[in-house]
């Protein structure tokens, strides 16, 4: 089959995919993986590594992703190169159809395992012009479908995509939240109440609260020195408290900030006030935002990939970060006593905030990688340092 510029609406022999997007434009491909439809908004990754990470990391729920990178498949999919159980992202949109994986550690391809959980792709888009169409119109909602027989009914998809209202407003973290409360230690994910110690002697225990966490931000915080906790979004003030924290985490997540604010916002306001040293990432730092009462806003395109340079106010020194948000603090809302830490060099937007009066601080990007660079490490060494000044208090 050609490969005509996107959109194309005439649809071309062969074409077992399609994307739909709320506008009416129309680009027809290969699917792969699940077959069905999915709605989302369609955003682009730029990352050239990494798509099993991508795909699980819970933040990107209510999402279909482009990746940049043409040859997306190449390593095929294997067990431990996931952020979570499932993947999170609905689909995704690739240029060329993933080959036979070609790697020691894949178990699968691709194709199999995007099928096997369910996951919608769509290969043979011109990405670049469907990424040029993202960054001059903003992330459109869209429909991604896979049909082996071809067969589409475009009125239904399009119905589909302009019915569905959109992530400014939605609430996902309740949902891709881990309802029971877990412990993280050594890579081994126990589920059950409280934390065992087990040989974990003396590390100082933070209770990370769940808004669609990735695992590497718990081996981070493991590896820098913790032992961890993971409570649900919806965990009480009391719930946390019980489990005697030495420090609290805010995690990333999907969907709005600003709509999980009932539930939320109240309980970090509340952990704020007992001193405890708290640490927030992506959402977890636009909801420790809103807590000190600065508002958070929808971007145009968000940032997503594995090397967006943040300058770092204090000194000046640029970190190589791994970004994915669609939403940023409004700089110009930020309290008295919240100052900016870091600043993102390709549109100037915050990336990261600290409290003058607290011990809390948060980044808009991923210290955390997975998939990315790890020139932000130091973030976990400098929240468990804290844990260990604060830890007296415990309980
Ligand atoms: N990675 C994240 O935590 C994303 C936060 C939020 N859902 C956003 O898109 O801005």
């Amino acid at each position: 089959m050609a490969e005509p510029e996107f959109p194309h609406a005439s649809k071309p022999e062969g074409a077992t995919g399609v994307l739909v997007l709320a506008n009416g434009e129309v680009a027809w491909g290969r699917g792969f993986g699940a077959e069905g439809a999915a709605v989302g908004e369609v955003c682009f990754h730029t990352a050239m590594t990494g798509y099993q990470e991508i795909m699980t990391d819970p933040s990107f729920a209510g999402q279909i992703i482009t990746f940049t990178f043409p040859h997306i498949g190449n390593v095929g999919a294997n067990p431990d190169d996931v952020e979570a159980d499932n993947p999170h992202a609905l689909g995704m949109i690739v240029r060329e159809d993933p080959t036979a994986p070609s790697n020691f550690r894949a178990m699968e391809n691709l194709d199999g395992w995007m099928k096997r959980h369910t996951r919608i792709g769509l290969a043979g888009i011109d990405t670049r012009a469907l990424t040029r169409r993202i960054r001059s119109g903003g992330a459109p909602n869209g429909v991604v479908a896979h049909s082996s027989s071809g067969d589409f009914d475009l009125d239904a998809l399009l119905k589909m995509a302009r019915g569905w209202p959109g992530l400014e407003g939605m609430d996902l973290a309740k949902d891709v939240t881990r309802e029971t409360h877990g412990t993280w230690a050594g890579g081994i994910w126990r589920l059950g109440f409280g934390y065992d110690a087990g040989d974990e002697g003396e590390r100082p225990h933070v209770v990370a609260i769940d808004y669609g966490s990735k695992f590497n931000i718990f081996r981070n915080l493991v590896q820098a020195g913790a032992k961890v906790s993971v409570v649900p979004a919806t965990a009480t003030f009391d719930e946390i408290m019980a489990l005697h924290p030495d420090g609290i985490f805010l995690s990333n997540g999907p969907g709005d900030p600003a709509a999980t604010g009932d539930y939320a916002v109240p309980v970090i306001r509340q952990l704020l006030e007992t001193g405890k040293p708290l640490f927030g990432i992506c959402l977890g730092h636009q909801l420790l935002a809103l807590a000190v009462g600065a508002r958070t806003t929808k971007m145009f395109q968000g940032h997503r990939g594995a090397n967006h340079p943040v300058k770092r106010v204090a000194d000046g020194a640029v970190e190589i970060t791994s970004m994915n948000h669609g939403f940023a603090v409004e700089r110009d809302s930020l309290p008295a006593n919240a100052r900016e830490t870091h600043v993102s060099l390709f549109d100037g937007s915050n990336a990261g905030l600290e409290l003058t009066d607290r011990p809390a601080f948060s980044v808009q990007y991923h210290p955390e990688a997975s998939p990315g660079p790890q020139d932000s490490f130091y973030l976990f060494e400098r929240f468990v340092a804290l844990l260990g000044k604060h830890a007296v208090s415990n309980g």
